[in-house]
């Protein structure tokens, strides 16, 4: 059987070596002659699989995508011509609630705000969106919940109109899929005319899609003398983004948010376990026995531990401006792509074994996501 795998997937040779021969390839070079007498591709966000990428595609029976997005896969395309595909949902949820939990810490302390005082909109509430309202609600956060789709469907009682989180909120964090039209279409869900009604010091996160935000739009509304607090982990036209914006940036990043160990990972896997069910083969082999043991695996917390440590403990398993910091020095001579592909991973908070003797810290801490013992 003939495996084709991007090159940044980490772990094929562990998961699907029994299965036949790996060959790996740039998710954005993939020449479509590659594909012919393969059996097996696994993507992940960055290749456009399409009628054009599948043309001497003559034994293709999977493609799977180790990412929670699925925009750049033409599904209908595979169910026409009979290919089984799989995508990975939820794989990577928790790193990108972590990067957002991370940058809004980052920006409290440097701007000397409690998140306690701040309503946080949360636009698309699925895997990451419920995710991060569990962490933020931790944080004392209060909430609006934004998602129609859902709504419309009643999986969702209290959800507002993007109106009123853009009247409303202190702060939004964009978690929707990209989608191009219809009812529920996300691109460009921010742009030029509701720009201008967001509160005038606004903290806006975008770790969804690029497209969600009207960029250039952004551009003009900041060049302009707009006030807002820009978090950007994703982007217009990646690899090659509208430079201008970065000066305006307070976090950003190359599309990493959910790069952490667990979810790139956790993609691998999910594909080998749909790969196993596709194949009729029992899965033999489970990321736990593939994952290294983290750099720091316990603190002892004091009696003194308060609201004010929460900060520190995040930053000391991930601090999202290290990842800022990669951008600003890297971009110009690394460039977008070789960032990604060099990004020194990091862990999760679930990682750190926190050990506390106070009921309300052990409460807080679990539920932002670490493991927690209370002694
Ligand atoms: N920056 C990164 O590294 C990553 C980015 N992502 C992006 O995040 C997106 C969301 O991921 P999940 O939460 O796991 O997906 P999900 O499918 O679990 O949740 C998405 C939610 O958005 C809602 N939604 C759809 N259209 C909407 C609209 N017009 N307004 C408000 N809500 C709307 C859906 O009803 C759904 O509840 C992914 O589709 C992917 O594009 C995902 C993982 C990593
Ligand atoms: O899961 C998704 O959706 C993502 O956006 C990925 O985390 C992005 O990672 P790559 O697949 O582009 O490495």
């Amino acid at each position: 059987m003939r495996i084709l795998a991007d090159q940044n997937m980490p772990l094929v040779e562990e998961f699907f070596s029994d299965f036949g021969e790996i060959t790996r390839f740039a998710g954005r070079e993939l020449d479509p002659q590659q594909l012919i007498d393969t059996d097996i591709l696994l993507v992940r966000s960055i290749t456009k699989v399409d009628a054009n990428l599948l043309a001497y595609a003559n034994k293709l029976k999977f493609v799977g995508t180790a990412t929670i997005g699925t925009d750049h896969v033409d599904q209908t395309l595979l169910q026409q011509k009979g290919i089984a595909f799989s995508s990975a949902p939820g794989c990577n949820a928790t790193a990108v609630a972590e990067y957002v939990v991370s940058s809004l810490l980052a920006l409290a302390q440097e701007d000397d705000f409690s998140l306690r005082d701040k309503t946080v909109g949360i636009i698309g509430v699925g895997n990451i969106g419920s995710r991060l309202a569990v962490k933020l609600e931790a944080l004392g956060c209060k909430l609006l919940l934004c998602d129609p789709p859902k709504q419309a469907a009643g999986e969702l009682s209290e959800g507002v109109s993007l109106d009123t989180v853009i009247e409303k909120a202190d702060i939004l964090s964009f978690h929707v899929p990209l989608v191009k039209e219809g009812i529920y279409k996300t691109k460009h869900l921010l742009n030029h005319s509701n720009l201008a009604k967001l509160k005038s010091n606004a903290i806006v996160v975008n770790s969804c899609r690029g497209d969600v935000i009207d960029n250039s739009a952004l551009l003009n509304f900041m060049q302009a003398g707009g006030g807002l607090s820009l978090v950007l982990d994703v982007w217009e036209n990646e690899p090659n983004i509208e430079l201008a914006l970065l000066p305006y940036t307070r976090i950003g990043s190359v599309h990493i948010a959910g790069h952490s160990l667990e979810g790139k990972a956790g993609g691998t896997d999910m594909l080998y376990q749909a790969v196993c069910q596709q194949l009729d083969k029992p899965t033999t082999h489970k990321m736990a026995d593939f994952l290294p043991q983290p750099e720091f695996m316990a603190v002892h917390l004091g009696a003194t531990f308060s609201d004010a440590n929460i900060c520190q403990l995040v930053h000391s398993v991930y601090d999202a401006r290290r990842d800022y910091g990669l951008l600003k020095n890297g971009l110009n001579s690394e460039g977008f792509d070789s960032l990604r592909k060099n990004y020194p991973g990091r862990r999760e908070f679930s990682t750190l074994t926190v050990k506390c003797s106070s009921t309300a810290n052990a409460k807080r801490l679990s539920q932002l996501g670490f493991n927690v013992i209370e002694e």
